[in-house]
């Protein structure tokens, strides 16, 4: 179990995250997503202890993650995966983690046949190691201890299409065990095929956040026009965030408030429908429109939705 409270993050005049509260429960993947700078890897650090909160505070399994008798055995963590020793092998990474955290030796060998690195790969010093290699070992880091909470951030960057299948699988076998998911990724499509819940953040702040399949049946309007901009022009005069998609514009608002804004200005519609069918990727698109990543490069307290 994480429990996110009120957590805030200031760097100087720029603020990073601000008020983030959320809870992953065990038995479930939340999937935490937002646009480049949008304050995901801030929040996984103040979670795992690597920044102090500006205010706020956030415990995984009741306690601060400082505050953890042993972190590794409870909480497995997974931020940078180009941070491991270059100089070490695989093999010897694991080997030293496994005695710094008291973990049998033979939990190195389990750990590595769990994320496909073989004997080869493991005899490897880890500068030769391609990206996905490094993620695989920083994966088989993060499982030594046998942790029931994992905290991931873009786990499956640099991981090949069958990397990707398989990770997923892992992360939702260990999650059907009990086990207490937090991962961060890009990657709309994997979030979507194996996160229970969604935590979306843009602008250092909370968006949107609950069961993935509710807020997928809410995710707003797609809507055509044959005079696009007047129907766009409507919509913004109606005070409605607008953002454009490859089917038209997409709306965050539902059918009948678009319907209706579109009649009052006299606008002949050619399609209106409910977003959901477009998935995640139109979800994320519709929630982070008002915070686009040009605007959060910015001092973070310029975005509000
Ligand atoms: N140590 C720091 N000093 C100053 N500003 C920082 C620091 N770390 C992060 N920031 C700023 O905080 C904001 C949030 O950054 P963060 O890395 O948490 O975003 P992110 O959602 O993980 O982005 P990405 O998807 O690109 O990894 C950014 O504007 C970033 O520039």
């Amino acid at each position: 179990m994480i429990a996110v409270q009120q957590l805030t993050k200031r760097y100087g005049r720029h603020t990073a995250v601000e008020d983030v509260s959320f809870h992953c429960e065990p038995g479930t993947v939340t999937g935490f997503l937002g646009p480049n700078g949008a304050g995901k890897s801030t929040t996984m650090r103040m979670i795992c202890g690597l920044t102090p909160p500006t205010s706020g505070a956030a415990t995984v399994d009741g306690r601060p993650y400082r505050q953890l008798p042993n972190p590794g055995r409870t909480v497995g963590v997974l931020l940078d995966a180009s941070a491991q020793h270059a100089g070490r092998t695989g093999r010897e990474t694991l080997t030293v983690a496994a005695a710094t955290m008291g973990v049998n030796r033979r939990r190195v060998d389990e750990v590595l046949d769990l994320v496909g690195l073989g004997p080869a790969a493991a005899r490897r010093r880890v500068r030769a190691y391609s990206l996905g290699m490094r993620q695989r070992l920083g994966l088989a880091h993060a499982l030594l201890g046998d942790p029931r909470v994992l905290v991931l951030d873009e786990p499956a960057n640099g991981l090949d299409p069958e990397g990707i299948f398989w990770m997923r699988g892992l992360l939702r076998d260990f999650a059907d065990r009990g086990g207490t998911v937090l991962l961060s990724s890009h990657l709309l499509r994997e979030v979507e095929a194996v996160a229970d819940r969604l935590v979306v953040i843009g602008g250092g702040r909370i968006v949107a956040q609950g069961d993935k399949d509710d807020l997928l049946a809410g995710a707003g309007t797609v809507v055509r026009a044959r005079d696009g901009a007047a129907l766009r022009a409507a919509l913004h005069r109606a005070g409605l965030t607008v953002s454009d998609n490859s089917e038209g514009l997409l709306v965050s608002a539902d059918t009948d408030a678009v319907g209706e804004v579109a009649l009052a200005a006299g606008v002949a519609l050619t399609e209106l429908r409910p977003a959901g069918g477009g998935g995640l990727e139109q979800l994320f698109l519709a929630l982070t429109a008002a915070a686009p990543a040009t605007a959060i490069a910015e001092p973070a307290g310029e975005v509000v939705r």
